[in-house]
């Protein structure tokens, strides 16, 4: 088995091709993106220093609409992750009918070294060198892994200043003042709350019981923690970079969340005195490892951070009842093959955080009319949208056509993307 998370995604594509109605020529032409953009971005930092950066945008597969998906600033970035990456939101758009291709940009950095000046010299860099690419018919980024509604307003403003007018339309997870939704901040995170709930439903589990470890406490490991501690389940444990605090008693998700706005870390967040939230634990949390958070013997656990952490080397000492997909290809295939031969439910990431993309639509639909939504509409379309995505693919699952929940979901999102094809012809 691969680290690779293009060779995973394939053979995530395999598993499920078995059970899938498509046809075989367009299943081939699926394996292979459309096109990968690679940018060299010089950037003068403010400290007087020359760095030349590297970036990607991928497109992977436009036969649906619109290419679509974020932009994640990390060290490990590589132009196989962005490519896989790109897949998997194309199946995600595919899953939950959104009229959108799915792409993806990266670009290897360390974002933790660099300052805001730094960040909106090389945000800018990268916009104007994919900047052919996208466009509000063609391409619409939008925030994945260390960028935020900031780095879309830079990319919206040089954007825009090539086209010379304002196009909010070319990016969303846009701060409100320059036509940003309210929502799409939490969206990722109320997405995974709202498909935790409808399992717990499904399997006839009482939430309001369960114990749940979430591994990263970023944008949407915190938002996803906060929901679900509003729906009555503990959160006993969550992780940065640097390590993960674990309290049997459940964390106070409230307080944790402030630490880390104030730029503390995991590893050395201590319970404190100020509680808002009324929780009582008199001791501070124990700090383990992140390898350690993924082995807790807990009712659900969230990987919210980065793809291949649940492999075949860790995934027989899993005691989870259930996982929950935040991030973006998690699990590899051979721990997914054991955790079905266990059954073990496994919300696959493309139905578990599409919340993001969601919201994001529903921006750019707004854009286009240049009206805004209340955030109680925006809320009740997410949970429409995720809900009867949820219900699809339970659908095909429960009626024993595929062997678990993400092979159901893949089946639903290769039939939808392969549909498209079929109709408009392979050939030009
Ligand atoms: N933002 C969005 O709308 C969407 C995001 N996703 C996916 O969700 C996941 C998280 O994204 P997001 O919350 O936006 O990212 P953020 O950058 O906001 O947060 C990432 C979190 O993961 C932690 N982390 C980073 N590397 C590791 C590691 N090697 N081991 C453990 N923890 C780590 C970070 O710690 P530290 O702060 O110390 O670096 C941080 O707590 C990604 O897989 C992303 O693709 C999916 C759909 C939409
Ligand atoms: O909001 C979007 O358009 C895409 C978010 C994203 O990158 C993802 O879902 O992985």
């Amino acid at each position: 088995m691969t680290d690779d998370p293009f060779e995973n995604m394939l053979a995530q594509m395999d598993r499920a091709a078995e059970y899938a109605d498509v046809d075989e020529g367009v299943f081939e032409r699926l394996k292979h993106p459309e096109r990968t953009l690679k940018v060299t971005l010089p950037v003068e930092l403010e400290s007087g220093e020359v760095e030349v950066f590297e970036g990607y945008r991928c497109q992977f597969d436009g036969a649906r609409g619109p290419f679509k998906g974020g932009v994640r600033y990390h060290p490990t970035v590589t132009q196989r992750e962005v490519e896989a990456l790109a897949g998997w939101m194309t199946w995600k758009a595919a899953l939950v009918d959104l009229p959108y291709g799915g792409a993806k940009g990266g670009v290897i950095c360390e974002p933790k070294e660099l300052t805001d000046r730094d960040l909106e010299r090389l945000t800018r860099r990268y916009t104007e060198g994919i900047r052919r690419m996208i466009g509000p018919e063609v391409d619409v980024p939008a925030p994945d892994m260390n960028t935020n509604p900031q780095t879309m307003a830079w990319m919206m403003d040089t954007y825009s200043m090539y086209e010379g007018y304002a196009v909010p339309q070319a990016v969303t997870g846009k701060p409100l003042e320059i036509g940003g939704t309210p929502g799409r901040v939490e969206a990722t995170g109320r997405g995974v709350s709202i498909v935790t709930e409808r399992l717990f439903e499904y399997l006839d589990r009482d939430l309001s019981e369960a114990t749940v470890a979430i591994q990263g406490f970023g944008n949407v490991g915190s938002n996803a923690a906060r929901l679900l501690d509003d729906a009555g389940a503990r959160i006993v444990a969550t992780s940065d970079v640097t390590g993960a605090a674990y309290d049997p008693d459940g964390l106070d998700t409230e307080v944790l969340a402030e630490h880390v706005a104030d730029g503390g870390l995991i590893e050395e967040y201590t319970a404190g005195d100020d509680r808002p939230s009324g929780l009582v634990t008199d001791d501070d949390p124990d700090h383990i490892t992140n390898e350690t958070l993924l082995t807790l013997d807990v009712d659900v656990l969230i990987p919210a951070a980065v793809e291949g952490v649940i492999t075949a080397d860790n995934v027989d000492d899993l005691r989870a009842g259930a996982i929950v997909e935040a991030a973006n290809g998690p699990t590899t295939v051979a721990a997914d093959e054991t955790l079905s031969g266990r059954d073990v439910p496994v919300v696959p990431d493309i139905l578990a955080n599409a919340g993001g993309v969601i919201v994001s639509y529903l921006e750019w639909v707004q854009n286009a009319q240049e009206f805004s939504w209340p955030l109680e509409t925006v809320n009740a379309e997410l949970e429409r949208r995720i809900g009867s995505a949820f219900d699809e693919t339970i659908a095909r699952y429960d009626g024993g056509e595929t062997p678990d929940l993400r092979t159901a979901a893949y089946t639903l999102a290769l039939e939808r993307t392969a549909g498209a094809h079929e109709y408009r012809g392979l050939f030009p």
